[in-house]
This record gives C-alpha cells, structure tokens and sequence, in this order.
C-alpha cells in the first residue's frame, strides 16, 4: 500500500503542530518519522492512521482518499510505546483479540484465528509464552506480543510509535535488528516514528526529518547523514563537530587556512564549520612546524575500546573529536599529550547563527 500525504495542516489552538507536510510513503518500505520532541511526528501518524483528523490537505493509500473510513477500516496495525497489552488477557488472547471483534460476516472461524495466532507468536518467537499473563513477560516480550497483535488483522499498513522507546539499549538493539527481518520476510508498509536517531539510520529504508511541524529532508540513511540538507539536520544525526571559522571573498577558513568544504559556501562573514569526527584526518606532528593547508592539535583524550578509536583534541583551544581505526592510531602512536596534524576530508559550512 502507497501512502500520499499532501499540505497536511494540523493547528492545536494557536499552535501549528503541522505545517502543510506532504510525503509519499512507497508501498512496502520501512519509513522513520525522525525528529526533536515536538515536531510533529506522532500527530502525523495519527492523521495517517485515522485516529485524529489533519485540518487541511489529504491523505491517500493507493490513491484513494482516507477522509471518510474510519481507523478500524483503513487496515492500518499499530504499535504504540505505552499501548498496553489488555491485562487479565493471556499472550495468545492478546494476539486473538483483534480478529475476534470483527465482525461476524469478516471474522474467522475460532480454528482458523488458533492456527493464525499460532503462526503470529511463532514467528514472534514466543509460542512458548502463550499462556503467559503480560505482567509475566519482559518489556521487548510484551512488545513482540503488540507486535503480533496488530499484525493479526494483515494490516496493509503497519504503523510504530517509539515501539522501543521504553526498553533498555540492549533490547532495543535486539528488536531493531529483529524488526527489520520480519519487515524484510513481510513488506508491510511501515512507518516508525523515533526521536532516536541511530535507530532510524540502523533501521530504516528512508529516514523523514522532521522540526517545527515541517519536513525538512526525506532520504536514505545514507543521503540524510552525508548529504544533510542543513545545519538542523547535520546537528540532529549526531557525531558532529561545530567549528567557528570565517568566510573571506567566497572561501571558508578556520585559523586563517583555508577549509575545502562541500556545497555551497554562502556569503562572506561568521560561519560554523561542520565536520563529522570519522572525517577528521589525523597525521604525524613534524618535528617542525605545521605542514601547509594543516592544523596543529593535542590529544586531550582517548578511547581505544573496541574497532574504533575516539580521541578528543585540542585545537588552538576548540575541542575536536575525532574517530579513526585502531590500526591506524596504532601507526601514528598518539597518545594523550600527543601532538599531531588535523585535516579534513569532508566539511560543510553553514552562517553563524546569530
Ligand atoms: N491534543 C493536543 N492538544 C494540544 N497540543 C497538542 C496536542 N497533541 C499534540 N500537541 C502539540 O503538538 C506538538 C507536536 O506534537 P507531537 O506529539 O506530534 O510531537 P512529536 O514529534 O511526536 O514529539 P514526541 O517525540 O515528544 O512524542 C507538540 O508541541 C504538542 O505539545
């Protein structure tokens, strides 16, 4: 099922919470609705879902306009963080429920919802919890169990907010990489929304940035975290450093040298200098001053656990981080008090805000 989303508007009083978004959700994708608190992700999936309505603009699945079914007709599945499992119902009575309320014409004979609950906890790898109560379950369990049970009705649109939100990170991870397998083996379209930004690059096939009731760039994991579309998102996606430079007659600089930057450079005058830390290139210190087109840093600290290596640098006074292998820290020997070159591969340069 293809979702089309246009100038959908949604006030709260005098408040926008939506401010004329439109978005094409393709039939089959895994979608992350990712942003700050506020921006609107939640109120866009309940417009979507059908459980609140936008003030102006549409929403189509398949090209049919949604404006008049209603939430239990548009075969829409969700799963909500705190969305709880009914408490005096066993696992499997859970997963039944939704097909037993259907009604009569539509609902299954009791073998075939058995034999669909069945597959359903199966495949959610939780057959043998079925008779369990949900307080007798853990939080990724109880959640599988929501899981299952908005899959129950073969939604055509399987809709998620903050499905992990409450769980703890090793958990979290666990589900993430289990999530994405069951969406591969079903293709339900799906749309997560997460304030979490590592889950929606790890999870997702499209990543909607969203601030201020507003779309700010729709992309692959990829596109988003190498190509943000501003300062907002570059920020948003994490792991970046913030450098204050210059611009001079159309070339960005940073201690007077000049920075090789991506895009745009944009008007003469204060400017930030964004660098990712995996795209700081650190060499060896000569013996002699700082070789042209280079700065001069010190290792200030350093974090070597794992593949990765994470330094924090001293640069004339800014601090620096900076992520390399481990390989490669090993060839240049730094450590802290170290002193050693700084360049960069990739940079991008936005105005000062001021
Ligand atoms: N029923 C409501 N009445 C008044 N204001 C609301 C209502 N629902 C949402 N809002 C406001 O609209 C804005 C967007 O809310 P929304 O829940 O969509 O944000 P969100 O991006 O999902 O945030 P979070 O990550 O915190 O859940 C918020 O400022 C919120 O306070």
């Amino acid at each position: 099922m293809a979702i089309e989303i246009r100038n959908v508007e949604k006030t709260f009083g005098a408040f926008t919470a939506l401010g004329g978004v439109s978005l094409d959700v393709r039939s089959g994708e895994l979608l992350a609705l990712l942003g700050p608190s506020g921006s609107g992700k939640t109120t866009l999936l309940r417009i979507i879902a059908g459980l609140d309505h936008a003030d102006a603009g549409e929403v189509s699945f398949d090209g049919q306009d949604t404006r008049d079914r209603a939430a239990r007709d548009r075969k829409v599945g969700f799963v909500f963080q705190h969305y709880a499992l009914f408490r005096h119902m066993t696992v499997f009575d859970n997963v039944a429920f939704g097909l037993r309320v259907k009604k009569k014409a539509e609902r299954p004979a009791e073998m075939d919802i058995r034999r669909r609950v069945d597959q359903l906890l199966t495949m959610v790898q939780l057959s043998h919890l079925a008779t369990r109560y949900p307080s007798q379950l853990s939080g990724g369990q109880r959640q599988r169990v929501a899981l299952a049970r908005a899959l129950a009705i073969e939604p055509k649109v399987l809709l998620l907010d903050e499905p992990f939100g409450a769980l703890d990170a090793k958990v979290r991870k666990d589900l993430r990489k289990w999530l994405r397998h069951l969406h591969d083996d079903m293709h339900i379209t799906s749309i997560f929304v997460t304030h979490d930004q590592e889950e929606a690059l790890e999870l997702a096939d499209r990543v909607v940035v969203m601030n201020h009731g507003q779309i700010i760039q729709v992309g692959t994991p990829a596109e988003v975290y190498d190509h943000p579309a501003d300062s907002f998102v570059f920020d948003f996606l994490g792991g970046v450093n913030r450098l204050n430079g210059v611009i001079e007659a159309g070339v960005a600089r940073l201690d007077g040298k000049a920075v090789r930057v991506d895009g745009a450079v944009g008007a003469d005058g204060p400017a930030v200098i964004y660098v990712r830390p995996h795209q700081v290139e650190l060499g060896v210190a000569p013996a002699e001053g700082v070789p042209e087109g280079k700065w001069s840093a010190r290792v200030s600290s350093l974090h070597a656990a794992g593949p990765v290596a994470r330094l924090e640098l001293d640069l004339a006074g800014r601090a620096l981080e900076a992520q390399l292998s481990r390989d490669r820290l090993s060839d240049l020997a730094l450590e802290v008090g170290s002193w050693c070159t700084v360049d960069f591969r990739h940079a991008r340069v936005f105005p000062a805000k001021s």
